[in-house]
């Protein structure tokens, strides 16, 4: 491809990165149609559902702030609580609660009210709390504008106001108010909502998510980012929501000539399953007649392995974090029952934010007792699967250490000159089978030219124990996380998010140009392979759409719109697509 083709496709992807261009219009139907589906659904406009999905909370909370001061403080509080319940780390909750306490409740919330009503019959217990004791007091008094002498709050406020002096409030002192509040707006609010064009406008998402079925022209194509073992990964827009994620593409041809069905099947069902924040998302699955299609998100950073070349070596910091979100993401795949098998630096993926994820689930599986075979890749093989016994979750471990090695000294240890070596003085001449006899025999070698420190080594040396039984992380990461090489490490603050990556990828392209990428050479190969009913038939589950992500990409268009100044009901003027179609 010349270079202003290239050029121009890296300008087309890199801009939709950062911007949304939504490129076609939502088609909502017939409105007799989609009031069908609400009747038929009834528990659809329900309050409850309303806002617990992510398009009715959002539209209900737009709704809420239009109703004025004695609405819109109350929806917000109950926007503030449920980041509070949201918080995985008890630095995160802390921050979350004071917010609540600064933001809402203030010295004037524990002052007594005003006015006093006996007025309970506007409060519904919506789950188990008793809010016959809660009564409405005039506004002015504090944002939420609740009986602040009533049992019910006042217990509340108490414990509010005493680890407020501890310096530490969680979320349980305030659940019962957050659930008044919610009855409050529930009673007050809810029926106007209702009739208005906001619950319109979620009637119609929700029409829309149930009777569409997602496939390729829901997605524009841009620039190649990597190429697989079965196909390409592209950049894809959703035309609709302007959101960008990756598209891997897998001809079945190429799987079956592989004999990779069930590899494809598996992958789709691990990423679906999984729900690790430290794992790819699955966002859609579907197949046509040639090819099986995954939407994920798209990890616009580059690979570890890409970023190692360019590095040369990982910083110590760098090195634990990146290994922490893999254990992490690791537990959720062995917690789900499933073993990875194929930890590398190439499958861990950047994004912009310089947080990494595991990818390229193709060689997970289900774990069995008893399990044999070898999957993954030349180098980090474990020796127990080289060896043909049986393995488990362990192998994953070995890996983790090989992985270690590599960041630190940026070799990877059985793939080194000191692997070869080894396998050259038993008389083995094949590169492969040197650093495969590395693995099986050799104890490697920590020199002090690796500039490794001693935890770092000690702990590789536990990782990499030629027998999985003596392994580090027999029972699960904990373990390993006791380690002196992770002592002081905020493993909280990694998996709240709150702390900053070591490292941000430039915002470039960060993946080879599409030469490099390369085309597939056994093409006319494929082209000859027929595919029978039997093939196609494997293949008809393979299906998924993540409603989570169709509601939060929703939610970013009807954001993205009002900035915009665009009125709910407009039909937004679009831009025309400048997208770039790989051929
Ligand atoms: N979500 C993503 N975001 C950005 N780039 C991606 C994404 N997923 C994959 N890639 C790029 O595409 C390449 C191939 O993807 P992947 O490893 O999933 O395919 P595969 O068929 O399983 O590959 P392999 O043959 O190496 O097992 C990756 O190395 C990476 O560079």
């Amino acid at each position: 491809m010349d270079a202003m083709m290239e050029q121009a496709e890296n300008d087309a992807y890199l801009s939709t990165l950062n911007d949304l261009k939504p490129t076609a219009p939502f088609s909502f139907g017939d409105p007799g149609e989609i009031k069908a589906h609400m009747e038929s659904n009834a528990q659809l406009a329900e309050y409850p559902t309303v806002i617990k999905s992510n398009i009715g909370a959002y539209l209900f909370g737009r709704f809420c702030r239009e109703e004025g001061p004695t609405c819109a403080p109350k929806w917000m509080f109950l926007e503030a609580y449920c980041k509070l319940v949201d918080c995985s780390s008890l630095t995160a909750s802390k921050n979350a609660a004071n917010t609540l306490l600064n933001d809402f409740m203030d010295d004037s919330a524990f002052a007594p009210p005003v006015t006093d009503s006996s007025d309970t019959s506007i409060y519904l217990d919506l789950g188990n709390v008793d809010t016959s004791n809660m009564a409405a007091v005039g506004p002015g008094l504090n944002p939420i504008n609740f009986d602040l002498e009533s049992p019910l709050f006042g217990t509340a406020q108490q414990s509010v106001s005493g680890s407020k002096k501890k310096g530490f409030v969680d979320k349980a002192p305030f659940e019962s108010i957050a659930k008044a509040v919610s009855a409050y707006l529930f009673t007050n609010h809810f029926e106007k909502f209702r009739k208005s064009q906001y619950m319109a406008k979620y009637m119609k998402f929700e029409h829309f998510f149930a009777n569409h079925k997602f496939g390729e022209e829901d997605f524009e194509i841009f620039r190649v980012l990597g190429r697989g073992g079965f196909g390409l990964v592209n950049g894809c827009r959703c035309i609709r929501t302007g959101k960008v994620y990756a598209m891997k593409t897998m001809d079945k041809r190429r799987v079956k000539m592989n004999r990779g069905q069930q590899m494809c099947i598996y992958e789709k069902e691990l990423l679906e399953c999984c729900n690790s924040k430290f794992v790819l998302d699955l966002k859609y699955a579907f197949v046509n007649d040639y090819e099986l299609f995954i939407i994920m998100d798209v990890k616009a950073g580059g690979d570890l392995n890409f970023q190692l070349q360019e590095q040369k070596k990982f910083s110590v910091e760098m090195t634990k974090y990146y290994l922490v979100r893999v254990m992490l993401g690791l537990q959720d795949m062995h917690d789900a029952g499933w073993i990875y098998r194929d930890l590398k630096p190439e499958n861990l993926l950047l994004d912009t934010d310089g947080t990494c994820s595991i990818s390229d689930l193709g060689l997970a599986c289900p774990w069995e007792e008893g399990m044999t075979g070898i999957a993954g890749t030349p180098g980090y093989w474990p020796p127990e699967m080289l060896l043909k016994k049986s393995y488990t979750k362990m192998c994953d471990f070995w890996t983790l250490g090989v992985v270690l090695v590599e960041f630190l000294t940026g070799t990877c240890p059985f793939r080194s000159k000191q692997a070869l070596e080894y396998g050259k003085s038993k008389g083995e001449k094949d590169k492969l089978l040197c650093c495969n006899l590395a693995v099986m025999e050799m104890e490697y070698e920590f020199d002090e030219s690796m500039g490794m420190s001693e935890d770092a080594i000690d702990l590789a040396k536990c990782l990499l124990k030629k027998d999985p039984t003596e392994r580090i992380g027999q029972t699960g990461i904990e373990e390993i996380r006791k380690h002196k090489f992770f002592e002081g490490y905020n493993w909280e603050a990694v998996k709240d998010g709150s702390m900053d990556p070591p490292f941000v990828p430039d915002s470039e392209v960060n993946a080879a140009d599409s030469d490099s990428i390369g085309k597939f050479k056994n093409e006319s190969e494929i082209q000859a392979i027929d595919l029978s009913d039997k093939d196609h038939a494997k293949y008809k589950k393979f299906v998924h759409q993540n409603k989570k992500a169709f509601e939060e990409d929703v939610v970013g268009l009807l954001q993205w719109e009002q900035r915009q100044g665009r009125p709910l009901t407009a039909t937004p003027p679009l831009e025309k697509s400048k997208t770039c179609t790989i051929s």
